[in-house]
């Protein structure tokens, strides 16, 4: 997210315009944090995980009252283009103020990829990385211990993370909320991979396809194997961004500022085979965003 601010405020100042940041998301608008940035003010924040600017969920936000009071903050710094980077929430955020007139603009930011008109979402390709790294470490203790492991990565309700993850780290089987699953296929794989030689066994599960410690105790049960429980946690969501992260990102920021100069607002920016291209955020937020049904197929022939 960093990469992107930084974008948008040295783009921005260099086509003429005056940048505001402001701190904890909704919460702040409506608070009225703001920060004036210069081209130094977004300094040295490239390489940093998370956001400078800080978020925050805000209850207040989802109602008229609590619009109502950013705006008129909003008016009161004379800030005419609102850049909202977040979720499909953020998105709902931003779609209620451009109801009321303010020109918002969204990016993709969330490790989920569940963004429609986008193929990824700033953060998703950094929290896939580290979860491979993760998994390698994994996959050592499991291959000296002869264990399984069942790794729980984050998505409550999508599997982008656990399928990109699970092919990246050869898995015998990914677990995610968009595809249905029985204990016996899974301990069927691990069994296989067991028979053909294999010293270990990888259970990729997404949050919203079940729980980690439950599955793992079921499969030691019913496999004999002796099977561990890692949830990753909140490591996936910090640490230094992937260049794709921070490059694309940027082209975003880019996009935003083109879009402010030719007076097209109320969009949200993405990427699509490697375009950087808008959509109205209500086409955005009444479109589903797509599963790659044929990913999850892949990974489930690799995994034989
Ligand atoms: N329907 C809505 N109307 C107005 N604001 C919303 C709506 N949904 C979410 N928001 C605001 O957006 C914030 C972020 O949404 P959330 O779902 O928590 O995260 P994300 O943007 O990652 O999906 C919420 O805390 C709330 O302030
Ligand atoms: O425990 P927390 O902080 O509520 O976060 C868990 C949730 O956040 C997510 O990682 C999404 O986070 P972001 O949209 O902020 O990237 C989900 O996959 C997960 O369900």
């Amino acid at each position: 997210m960093n990469s992107a601010i930084r974008a948008i405020t040295r783009i921005a100042i260099i086509k003429g315009h005056k940048v505001t940041g402001i701190k904890k998301g909704f919460q702040g608008l409506m608070d009225g944090l703001f920060v004036p940035l210069d081209l130094r003010d977004v300094g040295d924040i490239l390489h940093r995980g998370g956001t400078f600017l800080q978020s925050e969920r805000s209850s207040d936000f989802y109602f008229p009252e609590g619009q109502e009071r950013a705006i008129a903050h909003l008016k009161e710094a004379s800030i005419d283009h609102l850049v909202i980077i977040g979720g499909d929430g953020s998105y709902r955020g931003a779609l209620a103020l451009f109801q009321k007139g303010i020109k918002t603009y969204c990016l993709p930011g969330t490790i989920d990829n569940d963004i429609s008109f986008t193929d990824y979402t700033i953060g998703f390709d950094t929290a896939v990385n580290i979860v491979v790294s993760l998994i390698n470490k994994i996959r050592d203790t499991s291959t000296s211990h002869d264990r399984t492991s069942v790794i729980m990565v984050m998505g409550k309700g999508s599997g982008n993370i656990a399928l990109h993850s699970g092919i990246a780290s050869g898995a015998d089987a990914i677990l995610l909320p968009e595809v249905p699953w029985c204990i016996e296929e899974v301990c069927h794989s691990i069994k296989k991979g067991y028979d053909r030689g294999k010293r270990h066994g990888i259970i990729v599960v997404a949050e919203g396809a079940g729980c980690g410690s439950t599955i793992a105790k079921e499969i030691e049960k019913r496999t004999q194997l002796e099977t561990r429980n890692t949830n990753l946690g909140h490591v996936q969501r910090g640490g230094s961004p992937s260049a794709f992260d921070r490059i694309f990102a940027s082209r975003m920021g880019d996009k935003v500022i083109e879009c402010i100069e030719n007076g097209i607002a109320g969009v949200a920016v993405g990427i699509e085979q490697n375009e950087i291209t808008y959509h109205s955020i209500k086409d955005v937020l009444n479109n589903k965003p797509d599963f790659n049904y044929k990913l999850y197929e892949i990974a489930k022939n690799l995994s034989q």
